[in-house]
């Protein structure tokens, strides 16, 4: 079964004319990669369910989610930022994945420090986000994502604000939460850098004008073999 699939999904925003088809197995790291306004966002938003299509159809995980509400949907997201309540600590921001309520069982605190250890975060449970580093607010996110257990992850560029150590460490780190998960979720991860695409996806999906325009393994897309990847690809993405 297809975890992910936008079948002739057509979504317009004003002038700009999006036309999708995709899928993405069950267990798949799919990184989507390409220009800028090429329709990165606008796809991950429609399988998020902030976005709904003017026609076509969306499936996750076997069912049509075309016109359901982002909470009904099986993903759980991690953006640029603005992931955290900035008023709410750590362990309160991750337990607000799985106990959406102010006072929190013991089971859930204990669950959300649990998360927090396995992000590395283990002794900063009590700090607000304003008290993190960038990256360790994005750690932060992680741990809530991953504890959410939803099937599907859906990744906007999470860690593109941090430096180029950094943001491999960050997906070394979804790599290893997803080796350590029972069923590992499908990823759709947009990025800017090519080279973390190269790293840790399945395959890589690139978009031009709003359709899919190529997809496969990533050392076959990388390669710049299609003059739309190369041109792409020279304007120097690291
Ligand atoms: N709210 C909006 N209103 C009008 N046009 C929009 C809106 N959001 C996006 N667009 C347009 O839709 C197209 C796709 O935008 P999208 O944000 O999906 O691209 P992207 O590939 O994610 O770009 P970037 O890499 O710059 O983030 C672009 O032409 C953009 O200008």
């Amino acid at each position: 079964m297809n975890a992910v699939e936008l079948e002739s999904v057509v979504f317009h925003h004003d002038a700009a004319r999006m036309r999708f088809d995709l899928a993405v197995a069950a267990g798949e790291w799919l990184a989507v990669i390409g220009p800028s306004g090429a329709g990165k966002s606008t796809l991950l938003d429609l399988l998020a369910g902030f976005l709904r299509p003017d026609s076509g159809t969306v499936r996750l995980e076997g069912r049509d989610v075309t016109r359901a509400s982002p909470a009904e949907r099986p993903v759980s997201m991690v953006f640029q930022d603005d992931n955290l309540f900035p008023h709410l600590t750590a362990e309160r921001n991750v337990a607000l994945g799985t106990s959406p309520t102010w006072r929190l069982p013991a089971e859930a605190r204990a669950q959300a420090r649990a998360a927090l250890a396995r992000v590395g975060l283990g002794g900063m449970a009590e700090r607000l986000p304003g008290e993190l580093s960038g990256g360790e607010r994005q750690r932060v996110a992680l741990a809530r994502a991953f504890l959410r257990e939803r099937p599907i992850l859906l990744l906007d560029e999470p860690f593109a604000a941090l430096g180029p150590a950094l943001r491999a460490e960050m997906l070394d780190l979804v790599a290893q939460l997803r080796a350590g998960t029972a069923s590992p979720p499908t990823i759709v991860m947009v990025t800017h850098h090519p080279g973390d695409a190269a790293g840790h996806a399945d395959r890589v999906a690139f978009l031009e004008e709003g359709r899919v325009a190529i997809v496969g393994p990533p050392r076959e897309v990388l390669s710049g073999a299609d003059p739309r990847v190369a041109a792409y690809l020279g304007k120097d993405k690291g």
